[in-house]
């Protein structure tokens, strides 16, 4: 969830793991010539507004790196491999929830350049008995303690809204009040990060050499961008001006997630499920902070 590990993060990696930085699309080879029982593959360019305005940034930065690190895999026979893919691969679903086996048609070009890795990862997982697992991230959110989102822009929904909160910024724009939905702003399954790194742990341990298998993450509840901002008024007390503008380029109008594959199949349990806990835990961590 944050956009520099370099700053600290390290120190969060568990026992028996390590934490390397570096850049793939020149090291990969290198790194993974010692002996990795794994790896899991979160780096990426994620913004959906600058992927239509800068396409090259994200098929340089997402595609053409992954295949570098496939092959480096592939060359010193790397095990297993978890993928941070995304709910942007399936673009404006035919049906709600979003299961695994519809049809993908993205929207946007952070969704297509994701989906082309997913395409290579299974010729890789078949051709070279490589074990790996795709999770299609629905939108994380939330925080674990003094973990949580610190984009260097920040574009998304609930860490701008708690800005305003904060009296960092005057007020959210809700991007689009004309869209098919109850209220006509956009809606969205936000899951927290501790689940979604719970499902990272189950994803290692499940990842069966030669398959590649993709679970959507999410909790199975679309939340409007209106209920988000009422949401965070409760949760922290402040008004929290709103004001509508245009549209954002790529956004599908609904995303919502079945995760009954991750629960049947890896044993995944969301446990931070309610909005107000996803809130509440961001909320800590952006005051916690701001105050240091
Ligand atoms: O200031 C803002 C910011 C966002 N939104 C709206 O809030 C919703 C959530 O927007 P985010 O930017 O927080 O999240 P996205 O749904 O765009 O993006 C998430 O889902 C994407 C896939 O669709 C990618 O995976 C991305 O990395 C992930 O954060 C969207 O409808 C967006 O239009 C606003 O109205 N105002």
């Amino acid at each position: 969830m944050v956009d520099d590990l370099s700053t600290g993060h390290a120190d969060a990696v568990p026992d028996g793991c390590k934490f390397v930085e570096a850049d793939i699309a020149s090291a990969a080879g290198e790194l993974l010539a010692e002996r990795f029982d794994g790896v899991l593959h979160f780096a990426a360019k994620s913004l959906v507004g600058e992927s239509m305005e800068q396409p090259q940034k994200y098929w340089q930065g997402n595609v053409v790196t992954s295949l570098r690190l496939l092959d480096a895999m592939r060359e010193h026979g790397t095990p297993r491999l978890v993928f941070s893919s995304t709910a942007a691969t399936y673009g404006e679903p035919e049906a709600s929830p979003i299961t695994e086996d519809l049809p993908t048609r993205p929207t946007n070009t952070y969704g297509a350049t994701k989906l082309a890795i997913d395409h290579a990862i299974t010729s890789y997982a078949t051709a070279h008995g490589i074990g790996a697992v795709s999770l299609r991230y629905f939108n994380v959110a939330g925080a674990h303690g003094a973990f949580g989102e610190r984009h260097a822009v920040e574009t998304h929904l609930i860490p701008i809204v708690l800005q305003v909160a904060l009296g960092q910024r005057e007020q959210v724009q809700i991007f689009g009040e004309d869209w098919p939905t109850a209220d006509g702003t956009c809606v969205r399954d936000y899951i927290h990060v501790t689940d979604l790194a719970d499902a990272h742990l189950l994803a290692l341990e499940n990842a069966t050499s030669g398959q590649h298998r993709i679970y959507n993450l999410g909790n199975g509840t679309g939340f409007s961008v209106k209920q988000v901002i009422d949401t965070c008024r409760e949760v922290t007390g402040h008004p929290i001006p709103a004001a509508v503008a245009p549209r954002r380029a790529g956004d599908p109008a609904t995303l919502v997630a079945s995760s009954r594959r991750a629960r049947d199949e890896l044993g995944w349990q969301p446990q931070r499920a309610d909005l107000g806990v996803i809130v509440g835990d961001a909320w800590e961590f952006t005051r916690a902070r701001h105050a240091s």
